[in-house]
């Protein structure tokens, strides 16, 4: 099946002289639907970022991965915290089963970086010309989508400018990851995945995908009681849910766009974190930036989301800060088989 996601226009959010209120709330309803119904969506950023510049940022990603692999090595993420660097192919488990990916990941720069500490040390940039420049700049490009993106968010969910202000100071100094993907063809007869499924843990990720059709795929849940149509790969805890896979193919000039945990529990499970899961059969690169709360937020369901929910609405989710959350899920990754989407 093809996308049957909705494209979203930031565009109103991006122009500040005059706002157009009308146009802005447009966009804010759209979000919430798209929320509310799939917790995936495409952000068109024609008008935001040149997207010769991803298509560089890919190009870097491919020079470096075609590097041999002791150079690779050489940034191994078992030099820094085991989250900063490089991983080999199949070096992360996702339910249990080996992802045929290789990655390069960069978390924010924290102050007085300690190695041994999870997730407090350096990023190890290759040594490529340009690269290092040009994925940072697309990280302060990213960070600023991050908090437009959460401006209408917050406005679509109906909360108030003080409402918002408090929010935003959840995610004003985000704690974001940004990732290179390598992925090599999965061989036709694969029992695995590229990437097995899983829910992105933050807040909003923001996937510049290749070209490659039915690459991302995504779980549509269907209402109880409808019949399961197609619930292949999903985790064991998921097992029961009625569904189908539908691709999330790219669109030009549009980032893939998806919401991560902390938004289940602001929005008090109003909104759902939306399991996806990666079948590449070609080779190809990726670059998905994470946009994530603060290290030290404290993530707990909002007010406007329960006023939508009314008196007798969901129960209340359990808080998180998300620094701990994030610990949890990474701290011991790739110990144990663990992988980065393991809980
Ligand atoms: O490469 C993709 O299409 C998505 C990757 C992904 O889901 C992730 O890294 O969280
Ligand atoms: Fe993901």
């Amino acid at each position: 099946m093809s996308s049957a996601l909705p494209i979203i226009d930031i565009s109103p959010y991006l122009r500040s002289e005059p706002v157009d209120i009308a146009a802005r709330k447009a966009t804010s309803e759209a979000l919430h639907a798209a929320c509310l119904n799939f917790g995936f969506f495409y952000l068109s950023i024609t008008e935001f970022v040149d997207t010769a510049v991803p298509e560089e940022l890919t190009t870097l990603a491919r020079t470096f991965f075609a590097l041999p692999q002791e150079e690779k090595d050489k940034l191994s993420l078992s030099n820094q915290d085991n989250a900063r660097g490089y991983a080999r192919l199949k070096e992360n488990v996702t339910n249990g089963k080996a992802d045929n990916h290789e990655g390069l990941d960069f978390y924010r720069p924290v102050e007085s970086p300690d190695k041994s500490k999870p997730l407090w040390g350096e990023n190890q940039f290759p040594d490529l010309p340009g690269f290092r420049d040009k994925y940072e700049a697309w990280v302060e490009k990213m960070k600023i989508l991050g908090l437009i993106v959460m401006e209408a968010m917050a406005i679509g969910l109906g909360m108030t400018p003080d409402e918002w202000t408090e929010l935003r100071n959840q995610v004003d100094d985000s704690f974001w990851v940004m990732r290179a993907i390598g992925y090599p063809p999965l061989p036709e007869n694969s029992d695995g995945f590229s990437c097995g499924a899983h829910k992105d843990y933050g807040c909003l990720t923001f996937l510049y995908a290749d070209p490659t059709p039915s690459a991302l795929q995504v779980f549509l849940q269907q209402p109880e009681g409808s019949t399961a149509a197609d619930t292949t790969g999903l985790p064991v805890e998921q097992g029961a849910k009625a569904g189908a896979w539908i691709n999330a193919d790219p669109i030009p000039g549009c980032v893939v766009c998806n919401i991560g945990e902390m938004w289940e529990i602001w929005s008090n499970g109003l909104y759902k974190s939306t399991l996806h899961r990666v079948v590449h059969r070609s080779s190809n690169y990726r670059v998905p930036f994470f946009f994530e709360p603060n290290f030290d937020a404290h993530v707990k369901p909002l007010a406007a989301a329960k006023r939508i929910q009314g008196a007798d609405g969901a129960p209340e989710r359990r808080s998180v800060v998300y620094g701990d959350f994030l610990l949890a899920k990474v701290g011991n990754n790739f110990a144990g088989g663990k992988g980065r989407y393991d809980d």
